[in-house]
């Protein structure tokens, strides 16, 4: 079987890391750990959630694909994502638009990207019971980053699955269509 990753994109508070859990959970699909320079939020952990790094630390590694958001750096590796290939013949990672299209650039169909999308008025509800720091809520919010983020790119129009999360049993229905279609599960 081909190896896949499978990148969950969209906008800042779409659903993501909530997909992703469900991918782990329910088909034991690991997602790739990232790195970046924010900091933790309450309740997240170095090397589960991210490998959290200093301005410094964060440059000396070498990324298949870098980007800046809200201010913050992150970045994914190569060489994570091929040990986790080693284990796993399906693997998911989470990232923003921009890093979505350099992995589908990259692995072509063996990159399946899925696109969440949810509106601006309930993202932002969303962020905002979820705890995020108010003042740093509102400076994400009116990014480039994250308004970029609420509409699937051009370059990922015709590439990629398009989900409206407005409910979790539905989205969760349709990531099972998903990996059906793909023969990933
Ligand atoms: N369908 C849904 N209905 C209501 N709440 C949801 C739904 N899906 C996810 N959530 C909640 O919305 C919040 C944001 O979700 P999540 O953290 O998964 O988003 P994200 O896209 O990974 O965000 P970020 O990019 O900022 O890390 C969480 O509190 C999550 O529980
Ligand atoms: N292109 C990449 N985007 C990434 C990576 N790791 C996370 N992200 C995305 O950044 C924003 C902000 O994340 P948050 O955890 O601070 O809310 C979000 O869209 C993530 O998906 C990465 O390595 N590359």
């Amino acid at each position: 079987m081909d190896k896949k990753i499978i990148v969950i994109t969209g906008a800042s508070g779409t659903g993501k890391t909530t997909i992703s859990k469900y991918l782990k959970d329910t088909y034991h699909i690991p997602s790739v750990i990232t790195h970046t320079t924010r900091l933790p939020r309450e309740g997240e952990k170095d090397g589960i959630d991210y490998h959290f790094e200093t301005k410094e630390s964060f440059f000396k590694n070498h990324y298949l694909e870098k980007v800046e958001y809200s201010g913050h750096w992150y970045g994914s590796s190569e060489e994570s994502l091929k040990k986790t290939w080693e284990k796993y013949d399906a693997v998911s990672i989470v990232v923003d638009t921009k890093g979505a299209i350099s992995y589908k650039k990259k692995y072509g169909k063996n990159a399946v990207v899925i696109f969440l999308e949810v509106s601006f008025d309930k993202v932002t509800q969303r962020l905002k019971k979820r705890g995020d720091d108010q003042s740093r809520l509102s400076t994400r919010i009116n990014s480039e980053e994250f308004q970029r983020d609420l509409k699937i790119p051009c370059e990922l129009v015709n590439e990629c699955y398009k989900i409206t999360n407005d409910n979790i049993k539905k989205t969760e229905e349709k990531v099972n269509n998903i990996l059906k279609s793909e023969k990933i599960k």
